[in-house]
């Protein structure tokens, strides 16, 4: 029998710096896994790395901000049938820049009861309990 991998991933809550009761969704290129769909930003956590580093690290990548980490939002385990994922999930604050789409196709500043307006990957309805 194998063993399933269980990918760290680390995923970003971020705070509308405009708007603090709104966070940030951003949709999946189609090209991916989970291609279109909602997610928070955010992407694999490297060997070694801790997660928090990790998410600075992507969130620099992906929208070319700054940011600072607020606290722990949550931490589970979610299984796709082609993948598991150990999902870190920080709330964050932007302490610089503004946000540039380099690796998703849109982003949409959303308030709690809004999100059930977009498709947000199964994986993440976990993260929304703990908001
Ligand atoms: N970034 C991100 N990934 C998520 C979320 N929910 C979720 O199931 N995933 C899955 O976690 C895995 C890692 O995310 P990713 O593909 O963004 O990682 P990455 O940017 O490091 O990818 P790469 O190294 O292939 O470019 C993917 O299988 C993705 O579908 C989420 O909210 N944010």
């Amino acid at each position: 029998m194998t063993t399933k991998q269980l990918l760290q991933v680390a995923t970003a809550v971020i705070i509308n710096p405009d708007s603090p009761e709104e966070f940030l969704l951003a949709k999946r290129p189609l090209d991916r896994h989970l291609g279109g769909q909602w997610e928070f930003a955010g992407g694999k956590i490297e060997e070694g790395e801790d997660p928090e580093h990790a998410i600075v690290r992507e969130l620099k990548e992906e929208f070319d901000i700054e940011v600072e980490v607020i606290n722990k939002v949550c931490q589970h385990v979610y299984h796709y049938p082609e993948v598991s994922l150990d999902l870190h999930t920080f709330r964050v604050k932007i302490v610089s820049g503004d946000i540039k789409l380099l690796e998703h196709d849109a982003a949409v500043w959303v308030s709690k009861n809004e999100v059930e307006t977009y498709l947000l990957a199964s994986s993440n309805h976990e993260i929304l309990q703990h908001i």
